[in-house]
């Protein structure tokens, strides 16, 4: 039988070297054997570039997104045409953008080739398997959202299971018939099992539409990514309490060493922060002014903080506002209001004589120093 062999392979510092035969024997040098090379990645290396790079996906759910949350930012990608796959910013100097697969953003990051990146939550802690060289440095870009989720059937011996617990307790699971489980997460898979206390797993892999296998009676279970639940309610699945491997949505990662040791990037990553932190702290919230009839300006101030809700960011601007005749009958207020609070903000305005009630919304928010910049120059111990 003609088949080619992976599987037995040298190792040449980062590359493996396979050899690929025409024969099934593995123990042949023969010349007809001819050498192919692959990289593993993750040496970890400082290459002698100077330009800092940044791995945004090239394509999927997160593309667009991505780029969008970064044009929010006043950090508008310009790409020449959407085949091309790098890109700049011209905001920020020596500085490239390199489309690619999210995996791949990852796995190149740990072998050196990117120094930050965005990617899913599930995407970095499944490929990035616990690396010390990889930081979270904003860890919720508020978009990508969904879990990694175990489900299994609604129907058969599963009608009646709805935790991890029932799951584990089913004796259907001995070695020798294992839960089979379908699953794109291939590291995070077994280390969840493991970390629950499940024996008898077994875990099959594939790269789609994983909810058929179940119906198709390739796995009992399956571990993926939901976030209407659509597919798997389509497919007669159900999620189970316990069953949550990870929350995932867009984070912002970066490599420990490229942050350390790369010329500039932890100062592109300070400037990147600080404008995602203030676009992101803004998107939640409104600008409100109001006037309101006072004695003073103090005493209007303390009309409105008696009200927490009302107190803005640090307290409320309060400034004179100068009638025809040059007297001081109303100041007018400045807050920030959350948007979810806005018509509740609004009646207690009105209530404390609050006038004239002026909504627009908010583009940033750019505080002293952002919490996460403390925190990752701690992480790097700086
Ligand atoms: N319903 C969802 N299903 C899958 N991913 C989602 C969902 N909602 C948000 N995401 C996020 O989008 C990312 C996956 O995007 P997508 O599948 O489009 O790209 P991909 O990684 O290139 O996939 P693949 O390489 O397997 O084709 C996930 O890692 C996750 O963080
Ligand atoms: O909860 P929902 O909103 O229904 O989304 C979840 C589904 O979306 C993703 O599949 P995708 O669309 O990427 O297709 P694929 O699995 O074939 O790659 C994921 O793998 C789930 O199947
Ligand atoms: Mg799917």
């Amino acid at each position: 039988m003609l088949m080619s062999q992976i599987g037995f392979g040298v190792k040449f510092g980062n590359w493996r070297c396979y050899a690929s035969s025409a024969s099934s024997s593995s123990s042949s040098s023969s010349s007809s054997q001819s050498e192919v090379a692959v990289v593993e990645g993750g040496n970890g290396r400082i290459s002698e570039r100077h330009q800092i790079r940044l791995g945004l996906p090239s394509k999927g759910r997160m593309a667009t997104d991505t780029t969008e949350l970064l044009k929010n930012c006043q950090l508008s990608v310009k790409q020449v045409n959407p085949r091309q796959y790098v890109a700049q910013i011209p905001e920020l100097s020596n500085f490239e953008v390199w489309f690619q697969r999210p995996k791949d953003i990852v796995r190149k990051l740990v072998s050196g080739d990117l120094d930050l990146g965005i990617v899913g939550l599930d995407t970095f802690t499944e490929y990035g398997q616990g690396n010390e060289d990889l930081i979270i440095v904003h860890e919720a870009l508020a978009y990508g959202d969904c879990r990694l989720s175990l489900a299994i059937p609604q129907y058969g011996i599963f009608e009646n299971i709805n935790s991890l617990e029932e799951l584990a307790k089913m004796p259907q699971w001995t070695a020798s018939k294992p839960l089979r489980v379908a699953t794109g997460f291939t590291y995070l898979g077994p280390k969840f099992m493991k970390d629950n206390g499940l024996k008898h797993v077994a875990f099959s892999t594939a790269d789609g539409a994983l909810e058929a296998a179940p119906a198709m009676g390739i796995a009992d279970a399956i571990l993926d990514l939901v976030s209407s639940g659509t597919t798997l309610k389509e497919n007669n699945l159900k999620e189970i309490e316990g069953g949550v491997v990870l929350e995932s949505q867009a984070v912002l990662v970066a490599s420990r060493k490229s942050l350390v040791q790369r010329k500039g990037v932890l100062d592109t990553t300070h400037e990147i922060l600080e404008r995602l932190e203030a676009h992101l702290r803004a998107i939640g919230q409104f600008t409100v002014t109001a006037n309101m009839r006072g004695r003073s300006d103090k005493e209007v101030a303390e009309r409105v903080v008696s009200h927490p809700s009302l107190c803005g960011l640090q307290g409320p601007t309060v400034s004179p506002v100068f009638g025809p005749d040059g007297e001081v009958k109303h100041y007018a207020i400045v807050i920030c209001v959350p948007k979810k609070a806005l018509y509740k903000s609004m009646k207690q305005l009105r209530a404390i004589g609050g006038s004239g009630v002026l909504v627009s919304p908010l583009t940033y928010i750019f505080d002293e120093e952002t919490p996460r910049w403390r925190r990752l120059l701690s992480t790097l111990g700086i």
